[in-house]
């Protein structure tokens, strides 16, 4: 059974839940949300569970829930570091019932970075803090895949000049090892390509433009090409993403957040998925944010959290055929 996170009650969560469930609640695959009932009661049937296992017979015409206390009612559009508590409790119990095999994975509804630091959480997101729960610091790539194309940021959320400070061939080696193994063994693709990205305008054009390409990144990609990983570049980052280069790569390794995000979300925003590699457990996750702006207005697309849910079945079964 997959378990789908709260989320920040203030956002889109709740809304896009229902919408998922709507969606899928005569299909498989079926989830158990795990928080406040109340987000979604009264707007689609609600059936309290104490275990996953539960949820199964219940998902066709209720929503399992595995209740969740909120500290202050949740007003939508107007988020509340008093709640912090349930949306990181809700991550952590998640987690806990993958990690003790009464669920296959976890799919995170979206938080806010900004209300959690508020509370004091010390990750700047999930990613991290899923890594120190399942005891593999550092261990953590994130991954956003869509229909078009699949980026890796090497660093993520950090200040851009942070993120060229942080770039190191060791770094780049790492991030692309991890990704070329979860591609094999939980995608299916034997033999993935991996194409990496130049960080100055036309990958420095022989230093002209910047040095990272040939005192970084190429080491680097000499380094995983010894290893027998198909991996080409450094790209210039302008032209990586046209129709006719994304036809020669598996994945688009990316040297900072938005270098790959903004082409991700451009292209397949709807149906855009954040999967974290290189931990022992499957998550995935929505490629957008808590929408604070639009919450409750009933506009929001659930389709990116269908695509989430989706993906992440689709993992648990490639596990097991891949591994
Ligand atoms: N996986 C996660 O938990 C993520 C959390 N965030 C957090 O979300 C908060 C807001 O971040 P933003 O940069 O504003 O990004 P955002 O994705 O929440 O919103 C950006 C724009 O896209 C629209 N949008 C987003 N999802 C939508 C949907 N499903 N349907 C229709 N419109 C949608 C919003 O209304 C807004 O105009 C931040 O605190 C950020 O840290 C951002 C990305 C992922
Ligand atoms: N930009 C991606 C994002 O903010 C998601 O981060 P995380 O919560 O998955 O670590």
């Amino acid at each position: 059974m997959l378990v789908l996170t709260q989320g920040d009650p203030a956002g889109i969560a709740p809304e896009i839940t229902i919408g998922a469930w709507q969606a899928l609640r005569n299909q498989e695959p079926a989830f158990v949300f795990l928080g406040a009932p109340e987000l979604l009661a009264g707007r689609v049937p609600v059936q309290l569970i104490e275990k996953p296992s539960q949820a199964q017979a219940v998902f066709a015409h209720a929503v399992p829930v595995i209740p969740l206390k909120l500290n202050t009612p949740a007003v939508q559009g107007q988020p509340d570091s008093r709640n912090a508590e349930s949306i990181i409790t809700s991550i952590s119990e998640a987690v806990r019932l993958v990690q003790t095999d009464a669920a296959t994975a976890l799919i995170t509804n979206p938080i806010s970075k900004d209300v959690l630091k508020q509370a004091g959480f010390a990750h700047p997101g999930h990613t991290s803090y899923l890594a120190e729960l399942c005891h593999t610091p550092g261990e953590d790539v994130m991954m956003l895949a869509g229909p078009s194309l699949r980026v890796v940021p090497v660093t993520v959320h950090v200040s851009l000049k942070t993120a060229i400070s942080q770039l190191s061939p060791e770094l780049i080696i790492k991030t692309a090892r991890t990704t070329a193994y979860d591609l094999r063994h939980k995608f299916g693709i034997t033999s993935p390509r991996i194409a990496v990205a130049g960080l100055n305008p036309h990958a420095g054009e022989n230093g002209l433009m910047g040095t990272e390409e040939r005192d970084i990144i190429l080491p680097a990609i000499k380094t995983l090409q010894n290893e027998g990983l198909t991996v080409t570049g450094p790209f210039p980052p302008d032209t990586l993403f046209t129709p006719q280069a994304r036809k020669n790569y598996d994945v688009a390794l990316c040297m900072y957040h938005d270098q790959g995000l903004i082409p991700l979300k451009t292209l397949d925003m709807a149906e855009g998925v954040n999967v974290t590699l290189g931990l022992p457990i499957i998550r995935t996750s929505p490629d957008h944010g808590t929408a604070f702006d639009i919450a409750g207005k009933g506009i929001a697309d659930p389709s990116s959290l269908l695509a989430a849910i989706r993906l992440a079945s689709t993992l648990v079964h490639n596990r097991k055929t891949y591994s």
